[in-house]
């Protein structure tokens, strides 16, 4: 009935409707873009899109920062993203009011059709977020870090001795160190060979992962409501779902080794070392942990996708940064040679003793920060107002870790790789008096923002600079990172995408003397003890 009475209005009214719904939206738009952060100018209805970059948006989002000031917005269609080049206001936003700014942007494909709400990395704020992440904590506490350090070392002296083997590989050697570590911290088991089978499957499942990813492949990133189109009429759905199945199946069939393992210890007495997945499992045979053996097993699984490529190409921009600036080469070679001497290599106790090695580690996070534009956006649940500007609930909030880290006012002439920013001195300098000389001192105690904010920081960030540390402590102390000889390195020449990766590039990889060449040798004899604790995952 009342819909007959809808239909039966007048044409002129239809046709008023037509023109009165899109002007009022406008008007709304407007309205909107005059109260938040300014930016590039907006088009109705399509936003910015026409003027965003094809390559390397961090690029050009600092040149707007320039223009529009370090906090500006800038529309997709007709969704916002404030966009922070500053690490205060990223700090005063995401860490000071992070109640208010600690959920993710709706991702329909991948966070609800792909993983059906199970992955925590794209999960809004909420209990089954907390849930996940208060687990993760639980494993990776300073407490709990010491546990993985053995295998740490071990796999860092196995780094070594590859490189002695075959240095011009060492970007896979590389690569394959960052993926054993966060297998063995996950599972207890190492990856000797990037042919295992495992990892292909991880790359498999990220790169399906990516594939949704892509701004404008999927109409219901637009119109949610898509996503409850029954699967027979909807075969793109229906594929996503049959790959979501597959990655389920693979992240329980890991679990499942872990608890066959933990069984073999308890019946036969086997010596199975701790792993997160261990910890987990452990804990949920003592109290009630409310996810189902699915979702649980998406906690260890998402490690790999967040833990390894990031520290790899973090080891990568590290040789860039040494073959490019060959005085930091040279400052870390004095230091480790007045701590350690020749005749062993350095380990964790050695990490307190050596400061230029941390401010090392800390300025290749800093120089060419890997998650470029901050890793996953963080996304608004409540209204808010900063500095004058209206901010609503579901503004994606994009931290430019990129604009961040090489921002001149913190970091006097960015481009230039100098730990010495990072060293006690220079800190204090900067809290005490800062000038242009010092630069302004960051909000967090990190000195950098590449870990991002708040409840969202990365809670890999103790476990991964542990990594870093001891693959450059012993890496640094082994061997001369040399540039080849007529070859022009451009230390902007990197990948596209979130997580980002000098291009290929090739150095000289050196062993510094005989003395240290018997070291090596001897550290790999003393990891295979640890090592083959780690049972490999096969090819
Ligand atoms: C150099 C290495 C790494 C870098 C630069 C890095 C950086 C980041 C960044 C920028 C974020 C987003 C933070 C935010 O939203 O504010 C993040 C999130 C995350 N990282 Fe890392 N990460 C690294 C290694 C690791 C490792 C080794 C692990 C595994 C233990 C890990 C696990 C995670 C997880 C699970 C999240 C999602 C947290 C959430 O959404 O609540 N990361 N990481």
């Amino acid at each position: 009935m009342a819909l007959e009475l809808i239909l039966k209005r007048p044409l002129y009214v239809w046709l008023s409707l037509f023109v009165a719904i899109p002007i009022v939206t406008f008007i709304h738009d407007v309205w909107l873009w005059l109260r938040m952060p300014p930016g590039p100018t907006p088009l109705p209805f399509i936003g910015n899109k026409n003027q965003l970059p094809k390559t390397k948006p961090w690029i050009k989002f600092q040149e707007w920062s320039k223009t529009y000031g370090p906090i500006f917005t800038i529309w997709i269609g007709r969704k916002p993203t404030i966009v922070i080049s500053d690490p205060i206001i990223a700090a005063e936003l995401m860490e000071k009011r992070s109640t208010k700014y600690s959920s993710r942007p709706r991702m329909v494909a991948m966070g609800e059709i792909l993983w059906d709400g199970a992955s925590i990395l794209v999960q809004p704020y909420g209990k089954e977020w907390s849930t996940r992440r208060k687990l993760l904590h639980q494993a990776l506490t300073p407490k709990a870090l010491t546990l993985y350090k053995p295998i740490q070392t071990a796999e860092a002296s196995r780094l070594c001795y590859q490189l002695l083997e075959s240095p011009t590989n060492w970007e896979k050697l590389l690569e394959r160190f960052a993926s054993s570590i966060v297998f063995s911290v996950s599972y207890g088991h190492r990856i000797d060979s990037l042919n295992a089978n495992v990892i292909h499957q991880r790359f498999e499942f990220m790169q399906a992962a990516a594939s949704l990813n892509v701004p404008g492949k999927y109409q219901v990133e637009s119109f949610p409501i898509l996503k409850h189109i029954p699967d027979v009429l909807a075969p793109w759905k229906a594929d996503i779902k049959a790959t979501g199945r597959r990655e389920a199946a693979a992240n329980m069939a890991l679990v499942d080794v872990v608890r066959n393992d933990m069984a073999r210890a308890t019946t036969r007495g086997d010596d199975i070392p701790d792993s997160l997945c261990k910890l987990l499992l452990e804990k949920k045979e003592k109290e009630h942990i409310p996810l189902s053996d699915r979702d649980f097993s998406y906690i260890p699984a998402s490690l790999f996708g967040a833990g390894s490529d990031t520290t790899a190409s973090t080891l990568c921009t590290a040789f860039l940064a040494l073959v490019t600036h060959p005085e930091a080469l040279q400052a870390a070679h004095s230091e480790l040679d007045a701590v350690i001497g020749h005749d062993r290599s350095p380990n964790f106790d050695d990490e307190k003793d050596l400061p230029y090695l941390r401010a090392l580690v800390k300025e290749v996070l800093r120089w060419r920060p890997v998650a470029v534009l901050g890793g996953t956006p963080h996304a608004s649940t409540e209204d808010d107002r900063y500095k004058g500007y209206y901010i609503p609930a579901g503004t994606t909030v994009l931290g430019n870790s990129w604009a961040i880290n090489l921002n001149e006012e913190y970091y006097p002439n960015p481009h230039h790789f100098d730990p010495t920013r990072f060293l006690k001195g220079a800190l204090s300098d900067k809290s005490r008096a800062p000038t242009a000389l010092t630069g302004k001192a960051h909000p967090a105690k990190a000195g950098h923002s590449s870990f991002g904010w708040g409840r969202r920081i990365c809670p890999g960030a103790g476990l991964a600079e542990n990594s870093l540390v001891i693959a450059l402590a012993k890496i640094l102390w082994a061997y001369d990172v040399l540039p080849i000889k007529g070859v022009t390195y451009d230390t902007f020449a990197y990948t596209e995408g979130f997580n980002i990766r000098p291009l290929k590039f090739e150095c000289e990889i050196s062993i510094r003397s005989e003395a240290h060449r018997q070291v090596l040798l001897d550290d790999l004899r003393n990891a295979e003890s640890v090592l083959e604790r780690f049972t490999p995952f096969g090819e």
